[in-house]
């Protein structure tokens, strides 16, 4: 006979379902409960990775609009272009131009991609780069035209350059699950390449899932061969949505420590050397999502709405977040 549950009964239970598996308190407790973190920096990088693979080119002052309005919706990072072969990526070639044409915010960071020294020096002012590898020989090469040892060598030189004139490096380690070439990655190779960047002088290594394979399962074992030899607190995840497995990889990668969030507004974005690889997971669906855990990003979601749908108007594209589509329609 089935027992009827009264309502006290199921209070509790809830409750004790909530503490069990870490979750908020049910009457809106102040803050997450661990194991999530209570804040997360989000690096914005939708005027970069966002925009790299579109085939038309965006006008510059849509680019500097874009980065201004996302500034002002609270991001405190926002990758604003690549100092990389215009004939490679040709919808960077304005880099100097949207550099010189950003309103730049105090306690706004705005990292540049720099390959190689040629890059970094034509970044000149710029207060923070990005070098970028990868855990595939095959991706490295497609992508930067080297093998990882080569590029190893080529982002010391940029380290070194960087450090000379107190400026910030990030490193990226792409297909850290998976590579478009190569299929499955080791991830000891990964977390190899991601402890020589650090050890180089990157202040913190956004692990890539480049082409978007990973699921939880895979984010997790790649972040503990990586977190052997790497704290949690310099690592940030970088994930595209291609099999929509994006939001709990990086809900895994929060579990496990991580507090440092890529994303791209509008889930804008892909690689042109990563054949296949579909947008960047959608910043508003990263921020709505942590928003729900209470944790802080001090990102204002109806300001990042507005500039994901000034983007995707101008650029004439579907807008690829789940939650502006439905809070554009009233949802
Ligand atoms: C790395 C290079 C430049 C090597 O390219 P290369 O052809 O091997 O370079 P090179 O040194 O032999 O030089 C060849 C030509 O490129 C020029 N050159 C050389 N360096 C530069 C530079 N910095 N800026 C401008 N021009 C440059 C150089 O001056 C020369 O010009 P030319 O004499 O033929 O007229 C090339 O392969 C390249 O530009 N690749 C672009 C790669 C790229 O931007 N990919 C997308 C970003 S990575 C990504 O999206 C993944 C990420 C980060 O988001 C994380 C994830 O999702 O995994």
């Amino acid at each position: 006979m089935s027992r009827i549950l009264c309502r006290t009964d199921l209070l509790s239970a809830l409750k004790s379902f909530c503490r069990n598996y870490g979750a908020v308190g049910i009457r809106g407790s102040p803050h997450a409960l661990p194991p999530y973190p209570r804040k997360v920096k989000i690096v914005e990088v939708g005027p970069r990775d966002g925009l790299q693979n579109e085939k038309t080119l965006v006008p510059t002052n849509v680019k500097i609009e874009l980065i201004n309005k996302l500034a002002k919706a609270g991001h405190r990072a926002v990758e604003v272009t690549s100092f990389v072969s215009p004939k490679w990526v040709p919808q960077m070639a304005d880099h100097m131009e949207v550099m010189q044409g950003i309103q730049r915010l105090s306690g706004v960071s705005y990292p540049v991609l720099t390959p190689n020294l040629k890059g970094f020096e034509a970044a000149a002012g710029c207060e923070e780069v990005a070098i970028f590898g990868a855990a595939s020989e095959s991706f490295s090469q497609k992508n930067i035209n080297c093998s990882i040892m080569e590029s190893l060598k080529r982002f010391e030189a940029v380290v070194e350059a960087a450090k000379a004139r107190g400026v910030r490096v990030r490193g990226y380690v792409s297909c850290v699950c998976g590579c478009p070439y190569e299929g499955p990655v080791d991830p000891r190779t990964v977390a190899q390449v991601a402890h020589t960047m650090y050890e180089m002088g990157c202040y913190e290594i956004s692990l890539g899932d480049t082409i978007g394979v990973g699921t939880p399962g895979s984010i997790r074992h790649m972040l503990e061969e990586v977190l052997k030899v790497l704290p949690a607190d310099v690592l940030a995840i970088h994930c595209h949505d291609t099999y929509g497995q994006a939001l709990p990889n990086i809900l895994t990668a929060l579990q496990m420590g991580v507090s440092v969030v890529d994303a791209s507004v509008a889930g804008l974005g892909g690689c042109p050397y990563a054949k296949g690889a579909s947008g960047n997971v959608a910043t508003e669906d990263v921020v709505y999502m942590l928003n729900g855990l209470q944790i802080e990003t001090g990102v204002d979601l109806d300001k990042l709405i507005e500039a994901g749908n000034y983007i995707c108007k101008v650029l004439n594209r579907q807008n690829m977040s789940k939650v502006s589509c439905a809070k554009t329609k009233g949802g």
